[in-house]
């Protein structure tokens, strides 16, 4: 018996999302919570003859969307438009949030969260601050979603779009964060088709996975940013984070944003090497906790420019992450 709960059900990405995950064959209940549509989306879905049971919830009944579920994932809050950054979206989005991650504090202390919303690089840090103070926080539970990154890169290095050939992926990694600069493809590990890559198309790869999402909000034309994209990328690392927990004795290890508790294996190696750093994006090793280990071999095979553009990455995502905690440390003084 898994129970998942999507909160932010009705939008861009938790409409296919939700479609998703209503054919997993790992799932065997879905919550579908929004403050809009959410019954409505949910009856739709239910009409699918999957084995999944879902059940929609109204804006005002988030205990009970959250009632006894494993994973929650969470895609509420507002989408860029063009000219926009993620860290514009940070004025109404940390708010929102928050009092999803207050909410899990109280109806789902024990289940493993999935952040969508951006901007991830504060977001994160936001929810871990919550659920802190609340006493509840796991750092093997709660991940920032960074697999679109990666899906780009699997997309853009093997030209897939122009191709249209599917190939065997490469060994490739994004790392860091998600935005702009602080989002780090590890490509040279693609030895074989990397190489073959002249070195002025590798910087415009290197520029497009960093700043594909812009290129999605462009063509959107300010109806919104990725979705389609977004939720294929977050059900793939749904379906290979229930492998680990459920105990496949495949090794599943997913690039994700998380942060670097001193319990975690490699956490410290971490810390040697960017001693400020308290949230990254770094290959996990995924288990029946969430969490297992970091995997930091990755930190010794960057090639030269790909450590120059992390150093880069680290100063940004200090800065975000700062925004992040300090939003919850005010809020908390406001308050007193
Ligand atoms: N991590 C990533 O790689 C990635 C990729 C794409 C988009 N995003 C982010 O995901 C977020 C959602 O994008 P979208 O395109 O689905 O936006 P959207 O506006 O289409 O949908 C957002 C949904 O959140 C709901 N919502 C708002 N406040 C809520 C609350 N308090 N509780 C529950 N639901 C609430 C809205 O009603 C809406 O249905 C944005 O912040 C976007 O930037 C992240
Ligand atoms: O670009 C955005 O604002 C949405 C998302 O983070 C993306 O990478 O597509």
């Amino acid at each position: 018996m898994t129970k998942l709960a999507v909160l932010g059900a009705s939008g861009g990405i938790g409409q296919p999302l939700s479609l998703l995950l209503k054919l997993s064959p790992q799932l065997t209940e879905l919550s579908l919570y929004d403050i809009r549509l959410a019954k409505g989306v949910a009856t739709d879905l239910s009409h699918i003859n999957t084995n999944v049971k879902v059940q929609g919830y109204d804006k005002d009944e988030l205990a009970d969307a959250l009632k006894d579920t494993d994973l929650v994932v969470i895609p509420a809050g507002i989408p860029r438009k063009p000219g926009m950054t993620r860290d514009d979206l940070f004025k109404i989005n940390a708010g929102i949030i928050r009092t999803l991650a207050e909410g899990v504090a109280s109806y789902a202390p024990n289940a493993l969260v999935l952040v969508i919303s951006n901007p991830v690089n504060s977001t994160v840090p936001i929810f871990k601050e919550v659920l802190s103070k609340r006493g509840v926080f796991n750092p093997r539970k709660l991940f920032g979603i960074t697999t679109l990154d990666l899906v780009r890169a699997r997309t853009f290095l093997n030209g897939f779009e122009t191709s249209g050939s599917f190939q065997k992926f490469d060994e490739i990694h994004v790392i860091g964060g998600h935005s702009g600069n602080t989002i780090v493809p590890v490509l040279s590990t693609a030895s074989k088709t990397y190489s073959k890559i002249a070195a002025k198309d590798r910087d415009a790869l290197i520029h497009r996975v960093q700043f594909g999402g812009d290129e999605v909000v462009k063509a959107k034309d300010g109806a919104g940013s990725a979705t389609l994209s977004m939720a294929y990328s977050a059900y793939i690392f749904i379906e290979r984070l229930l492998k680990a927990i459920n105990g496949s004795s495949d090794e599943v290890i997913e690039d994700t944003f998380i942060y670097l508790d001193n319990s975690i294996l490699g956490a410290s190696e971490v810390r040697r090497v960017f001693p400020k750093v308290d949230f990254i994006s770094l290959p996990i090793k995924l288990g029946k906790r969430g969490v297992e280990s970091i995997d930091t071999s990755i930190l010794k095979k960057l090639d030269h420019n790909e450590e120059k553009l992390l150093n880069i990455a680290v100063k940004e995502l200090n800065i975000n992450i700062a925004k992040g905690v300090n939003f919850v440390k005010n809020s908390s003084k406001a308050k007193l």
